[in-house]
Parts: C-alpha cells; structure tokens; sequence
C-alpha cells in the first residue's frame, strides 16, 4: 500500500487510486477528492462502477436515506421515469463547484460515471465536478472559485444539467445524449430520421433542386480522334497536375460518333503535346448524381460517374453519432472554458474518426485577450494541427513528452492528445502536412466566411457545428439556405453538418459576433 502523503496543509491523506487521488476532510465540506501530483486537462481520473436503484426502489426507501446526497439521475432510453445510481469508489467523493475542473459522464452501457479533468490541475488541487445551478441545491455552498473571484462569475460557469440526488428533476439531461446512442447493439445504423444532425446542402444543389435546370461549368476539352492517344493524354494530365478534385465526378472522355472529346482541366491547359487540335471551352454538369433519373439527364450533358454517394447517402451507425456527440461536446467544453477566462465563447475540437491516426487539437478563441480580430478558434484549431503536422517528421518517436505550442497562440490551442497530454503520434501525410486531410472538425458556432475559406483550404473532411449564425456564418446556418463555400470555383469540398438533436447548448455570443 502507498505510504501517506502529508499535505503542506490539512491532514495526511492516503492515495486511493493510481492517479494519485485521495480523499481529505475539510470543516465546511466534509470529504473531497484532492490530487497529489499534477494532471494534464483531459485526463480520465476515475472510473466508478454504479449501484442502480430502481424508480420504485428510490420513491419508496432511497430518497428517505443519506443517500439522496450521493447519488445520480440515471436516465436509461425507453425507460419513462429516471432510476439513480450510486456511484462506487471515489465517484461519490466529488463536492461541487460552480467552476468544475472536473466533468463527468455517465456511460449507461457499461454503467459507469467518468471523470475527466477539464483544465490542468496543480497539486494539492480540490477536484470538484458541477451539481448543477448552485442557487438551487440542498446546502449552503462553499465555493472556492467563488471565493478566488467573485466578479468574473460569467453566465457559462459550471457544467450545468448536472444532477445529483436532491435536485428537482426539470433540467434535461444535456450530459445523457452521448451515451443513449451507444445503448443496444452500437453497430446498428440510424434511421435517417433519427439523426441528431442535419447535412448542409451547397447553394448549387439547392438552385439545382429548386430550378430543376442541370447546372453546368466550363471546363477546357479537346477532339481525339486517334484512340490509341487517350492512354498517353491521361498521363499527361496526371503528371501535369490537371486531375483536380473539382472534376472527380466527371468522365474523362465522352465518345462521340467517332472521335472522342477528352476533358482536360478547369483553367488553360499547357500546350498539348503532338498533333492535337487547338483546346476549347465545353459546358459539363458541376454536381454529381443524386439518383439514377438524374444520372440519365446529366450523361446527356457529359458522362459524369454513376451515382457518386451523395452525402445523403452516408450512413451513420450509433457508435457514429456518439463520436460526433463527444467531439461536439468537446468543442462546448472548450468554449465554455474560454469564456471563464473572458473570451468569446467559441470553441473548436479537430480529430481523426476513430480507429484512424490518432491527431487532435482544439482551439480557443482569442480575439479579445490578443486584440486581434482574427484570433478565431476554428483558426486556431487548424493552427494546432498544422503544428503536430509540420513539426513532427515521420520518423519521429511517439513518445516525445513536450508540448508543442503554436508560436504565439496560447497552450489551450496547442494539440493535445487523447489523454491530454501533447500527442506527437501524427505522420506527414501526401506531402501536405499541414493539412486537415481526412479530419473532422467539430466547433460550437457556424464558421464565419473567413474560417469556412480557411477550412476548404485545409482539405477538413467533415464539419460539425452546434449554433448557425444567420448573417456572418458561412457555412449555410441560416434557416433554408445552403452552403456558398463547398461549392462553385473551390478545390475541395467537405461535409457541413447542424446539430438538430435535443441536449447540446453552447454559450450565447452576442448578435453579429463572427466565430
Ligand atoms: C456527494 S457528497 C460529497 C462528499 C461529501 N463531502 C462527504 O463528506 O461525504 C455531497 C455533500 O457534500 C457536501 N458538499 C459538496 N459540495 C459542497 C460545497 N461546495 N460546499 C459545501 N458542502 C458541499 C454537501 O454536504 C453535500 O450534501
């Protein structure tokens, strides 16, 4: 067994799991769990094991017991009234906080409450979680961030719709959405319906939707009439760097009575080599095929590649959407947190799906304490990552154990690892190794123009957002209009995806704030 640890103050205190943590006594408090060593944000301190009451159990004997001061709202789907759950090992330990270093997470599957630091906690630190509004709990609170500053108390303190036993049950339950997908058989794929987001369709689609007409563009073709030159002219493109994304869903050849149109690029082409004729300007669909109909009209046009799998299309199995929950979730969190501090609330979480490279970063936003108007969080993001992907060569170890910190941004925007601390796992990738390729970005507040410009540089893959932001947004959150940066004149086109389920709420910003 670990030997006592004294504390500079307070009585010697016993570790009580590998992290160090241990449970003190203070006069006004009682018990509270405290670390011993420091901790990195985002490091998963405990994992309790829950002892479930059912709702009959609860009415009748638990709530007339001490027990009401311990025990959680334990929200189970299909199941009409809550059950509560006694957390076992230091769960029950956690006294409450307005300003929680602390966040839990009660996973009903395996039926356990996590806990995760949300800042870096130093040693000899009280670990709190939140129980909810304090104004409305059951003992006259003693609040150390209380206590350290009365006048920055700001409206996102404390991770509210906590509930702990003894709190009327009228709050939703914000924190059950993530895990109430993981219930039952997690591979299953979600009806569309039931989806707690929406795809962002583009303008085009939109116009093309509504006007029924084929959208088109010009792009730069020329006649082959001698078959045996098509093989030889796709080389050439390819090394001439002219097989761009924007025409992936187009063929490269149309056949024509007996020659053939090869389709070459969006702007000018090079000289062509040989005896070709001279290149003209040829109007192509500029959409994939949503279904067959529309595959027919449009290979009239130009053969385009059969039904491309639309967005539309993508499947999203339970395991999915509470990935997509958490990395949402992580953005609120962060955001939460630069709001403590002062700054606008906006905040951006960027990671691999998983079971990919494991690469992440978050980003605050900093506009106001660096009075610089392009301090934008989604910025930041992209920062934290062009800084684990520049800096790190492939060769490099995966054990490196300094945090790397963007030249200038705060160490809250530098990547981090899963575990909070810094992750130097990533590989360059393609050569482009500042780049979002294959990453999903997950932020509280609809990008603005600049971000969205930003994103479609960085080749993101997907992006989750929470709030849209009529009137400075660029990524389609006002209500009925599409997405104006994944279409048209752009290289790369990435998935735009609103939140529309219940249970996740960011920090209000104020009206015409851009994020
Ligand atoms: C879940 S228990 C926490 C452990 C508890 N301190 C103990 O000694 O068993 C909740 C109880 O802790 C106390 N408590 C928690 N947070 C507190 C705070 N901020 N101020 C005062 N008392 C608090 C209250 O008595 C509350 O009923």
């Amino acid at each position: 067994m670990d030997a006592p640890t004294a504390f500079s103050s307070g009585a010697p205190m016993r570790h009580l799991n590998t992290l160090g943590l241990g449970i003190r006594t203070t006069p006004d408090k009682g018990r509270g769990v405290y670390a011993t060593s420091p901790l990195a944000r985002g490091t998963l301190i405990e994992v309790s094991p829950v002892l479930l009451f059912t709702p009959q159990e609860w009415e009748e004997h638990g709530r007339h017991t001490v027990l009401d001061h311990y025990t959680f709202i334990w929200r189970i789907p299909g199941q009409p009234k809550p059950s509560m759950a006694l957390a076992l090992g230091l769960g029950s330990m956690f006294n409450h906080s307005s300003r929680p270093n602390v966040s839990f997470n009660r996973n009903i599957a395996a039926q356990t409450i996590e806990y995760t630091t949300t800042r870096d906690i130093a040693p000899e630190e009280e670990l709190c979680i939140s129980y909810g509004d304090s104004a409305r709990l059951w003992f006259p609170v003693v609040d150390d961030a209380d206590r350290r500053s009365e006048s920055d108390q700001g409206e996102w303190g404390g991770l509210d719709g906590v509930e702990i036993g003894g709190v009327p049950d009228e709050e939703p339950d914000r924190f059950a959405e993530e895990t109430m997908w993981e219930v039952g058989n997690t591979d299953e794929i979600m009806p569309a319906p039931e989806l707690p987001f929406q795809r962002i369709k583009s303008l085009e689609e939109l116009e093309e939707e509504e006007t029924d007409a084929i959208k088109t563009m010009n792009v730069w073709v020329v006649d082959v009439d001698d078959p045996r030159m098509i093989s030889s002219m796709l080389r050439f493109l390819k090394e001439n760097a002219l097989d761009t994304p924007e025409l992936n869903h187009l063929r490269r050849v149309r056949k024509v009575n007996n020659h053939a149109i090869l389709l070459l690029s969006t702007g000018p082409p090079p000289p062509l080599p040989g005896s070709l004729p001279a290149p003209y300007l040829y109007a192509v669909p500029r959409l994939a095929a949503k279904d067959q109909d529309d595959l027919q009209r449009k290979n009239l046009v130009w053969p385009v590649e059969p039904i491309m799998r639309t967005q539309e299309e993508r499947r999203w199995t339970r395991a999915e959407v509470a990935w997509v929950v958490r990395g949402l979730k992580r953005a609120i969190s962060v955001a939460r947190e630069a709001g403590l501090r002062g700054e606008v609330p906006v905040g951006t979480y960027v990671c691999n799906a998983p079971g990919e490279e494991e690469i992440e970063a978050v980003g605050v936003d900093t506009r106001l304490s660096a009075n610089h108007p392009l301090r934008h969080s989604v910025m930041a993001a992209v920062r934290g990552i062009a800084d684990i992907r520049v800096v790190i060569s492939p060769s490099a170890s995966t054990s490196v154990s300094t945090r790397i910190s963007a030249e200038g941004s705060p160490a809250s925007s530098a990547p981090v690892s899963r575990s909070g601390t810094p992750s130097l796992t990533a590989s360059k990738k393609n050569g482009a190794d500042y780049l979002l390729t294959s990453l999903t970005l997950f932020t509280t507040h609809e990008p603005c123009i600049m971000c969205s410009m930003a994103l479609v540089h960085s080749r993101v893959k997907d992006v989750f957002y929470v709030q849209g932001m009529p009137g400075t947004g660029g990524c389609g959150g006002a209500e009925g209009r599409g997405c104006g940066v994944v279409g048209k004149g752009v290289n790369h086109r990435f998935g735009v995806w609103r939140w529309t389920g219940e249970g996740l709420r960011v920090p209000d910003v104020s009206p015409g704030t851009d994020a």
